[in-house]
């Protein structure tokens, strides 16, 4: 008989998961992806509920590994939430379970699997796309993904600097106290991503906040927010010149505002690349389009229930 599951909450989860050891797990599991390959992964296009009365949606993720023997689902709730508002606009659990009896091995905090996951994949988009004489680094907006962007992108990379826009100034203040290095706030989305070499956009925004006038030929764009089909970030200038990338081409053509609504072809996957399949345009400008995958979440949280097992059976 199997146990109860575990619970692993957000302090755990901080404490177990790091960068250098989720990185090549989600680039493994990137090229897994792409190669559709049902033994190794099925992953649907995730559920989402709306939820209307609060302006939000829940995204239901199940993900199966069957090589892998990872079984698992996030349950996460996002927002579109006005500045000012005290509750967050992300709300996520992670459930593990055995794929061979069905029963929950853990219960775990899918905030900081959701930061770090993103970001980390981000960076990978980064290290396949981008120019390796790179300098400049653009974050526009300075929430949690913003956190985890920084964190991540400066670990991998030695950026000369790195910008950030904000709506607000008290965003950008709170930005900079949070982080350990230095960091140019910009008083315009202009003004930070002009001569930028990577842009990570990580709004909450409906509407263009990023034009493609503005970026340097060659840049490579992170493209985090804009997770339902009528959203936007980039507008379609952007979105038209650029080569575009995504981590999932299904989930791109159903939820991608910036997508569906420029007409823009997604040229590649970034499996594809990982696999060799593709290959990767760092000599003109690039778009990863990110809306996030099951599998992302599915090898954090077996990640995380590995360590936290390694941990539990020390004396
Ligand atoms: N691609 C993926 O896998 C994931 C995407 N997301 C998306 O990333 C975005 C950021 O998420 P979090 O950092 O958790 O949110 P957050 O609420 O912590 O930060 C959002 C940032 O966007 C700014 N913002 C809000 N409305 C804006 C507007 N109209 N124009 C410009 N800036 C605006 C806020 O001031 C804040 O700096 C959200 O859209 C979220 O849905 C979140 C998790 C995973
Ligand atoms: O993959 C994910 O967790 C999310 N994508 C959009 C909001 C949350």
């Amino acid at each position: 008989m199997a146990g109860p599951p575990v619970v692993i909450w957000k302090q755990e989860v901080e404490r177990l998961l790091r960068y250098r050891e989720l990185v090549p797990r989600l680039e493994e599991a990137l090229g897994k992806c792409s190669r559709r390959d049902r033994a190794e992964v099925i992953q649907p296009v995730r559920t989402s509920l709306p939820l209307q009365k609060h302006d939000g949606f829940l995204l239901l993720m199940p993900t199966y590994m069957e090589k892998d023997k990872v079984l698992s689902t996030k349950l996460v709730c996002f927002y579109k939430r006005e500045d000012g508002s005290t509750l967050p606009a992300v709300q996520a659990t992670v459930v593990l379970l055995d794929p061979e009896y069905g029963n929950v091995k853990a219960v775990m905090d899918g905030e900081v699997i959701t930061g770090m996951r993103t970001a980390a994949v981000s960076a990978i988009s980064a290290k396949l796309l981008m120019r390796p004489e790179a300098e400049v680094l653009a974050i526009l907006g300075t929430g949690k993904q913003a956190l985890s962007h920084y964190d991540v992108f400066t670990e991998m990379f030695l950026f000369k600097e790195v910008r950030v826009w904000s709506r607000t100034r008290q965003g950008a203040e709170r930005f900079c106290r949070s982080v350990s290095g230095p960091v140019t706030v910009c008083a315009s989305v202009e003004e930070a991503v002009r001569g930028a070499d990577a842009i990570v956009t990580v709004t909450r925004s409906t509407e263009p906040v990023l034009f493609g006038q503005w970026v340097k030929p060659g840049a490579h764009v992170a493209a985090v927010g804009a997770c339902r089909p009528d959203w936007r970030e980039l507008d379609d200038v952007l979105m038209k010149e650029a080569v575009v990338y995504a981590d999932s081409r299904e989930g791109a053509m159903t939820e991608s505002g910036d997508i569906i609504l420029s007409g823009a072809e997604v040229f590649a996957e970034l499996g594809d690349v990982i696999n060799g399949t593709k290959p990767s345009h760092r000599e003109k400008t690039t778009v990863f389009k990110s809306l996030g995958m099951g599998v992302e979440d599915a090898v954090s949280a077996e990640l995380v229930f590995d360590q936290w097992k390694a941990k539990a059976s020390k004396p």
